[in-house]
């Protein structure tokens, strides 16, 4: 009981974020819009940095989905040490996130799996990501005969789920120009969050 209270994020932080999110989407140039960037530990301890679709923020974390058996996948089932980052230039916010990920559980992956389009879909049944191929040309004839192969109704494959970034610090970093930014950073501390402001 102790540690799942621990591990959530207080209630005001959340909605902080959520807002500066909301706001970053709505406003966004991007295409993809709820890109971040999260790094992983591999089996030689460098970090890997890749970008992946940011699902959610919660109470629990920051939730993303993907394959089990990616890199990302294998390098968080053995080390979920990990941290991510976004920037959203056009209302000039970062904020950085260090934490451990949990898998999600498979009702929330199925929930997931459901938004997903049809292409996704075929795509994560017909490829192994982040294993090798031979060509561009022949993975597209391989992804367009499964497209035009695969049934109305596509279940989700066990490999495929997500995971929750449970934080342990949170930095909020306001862009200014005159590069006196507004550095907040959040971290657990006996058990409650606390914020301090951190030179630029
Ligand atoms: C904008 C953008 C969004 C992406 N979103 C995801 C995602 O949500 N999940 C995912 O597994 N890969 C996503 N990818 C692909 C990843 O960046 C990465 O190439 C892939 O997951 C394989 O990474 P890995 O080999 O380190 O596991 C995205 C790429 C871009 C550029």
């Amino acid at each position: 009981m102790l540690t799942l209270w621990k591990s959530r994020i207080d209630e005001q932080l959340v909605n902080k974020i959520s807002q500066i999110w909301k706001t970053a989407k709505i406003n966004s140039p991007l295409n993809q819009k709820s890109a971040v960037c999260i790094s992983t530990i591999d089996s030689l301890g460098f970090p890997q940095a890749r970008f992946v679709d940011l699902k959610e923020i919660g109470p629990t974390g920051f939730t993303f989905c993907t394959s089990y058996n990616s890199d990302k996948g294998k390098h968080l089932l053995k080390n979920p040490n990990v941290s991510l980052v976004a920037w959203w230039d056009h209302i000039g916010y970062q904020i950085r996130v260090v934490g451990t990920a949990a898998p999600i559980s498979t009702k929330v992956a199925d929930k997931y799996w459901l938004t997903r389009s049809k292409e996704a879909q075929v795509a994560t049944n017909c490829f192994k990501q982040s294993e090798t191929w031979s060509s561009q040309a022949s993975m597209e004839s391989h992804f367009s005969k499964a497209l035009t192969e695969s049934e109305k109704s596509i279940s989700r494959p066990n490999s495929w789920g997500g995971f929750t970034i449970e934080p342990h610090s949170i930095e909020i970093l306001k862009f200014k120009p005159n590069r006196v930014h507004a550095r907040e950073k959040y971290f657990l501390e006996h058990q409650s969050w606390k914020m301090q402001l951190l030179q630029p």
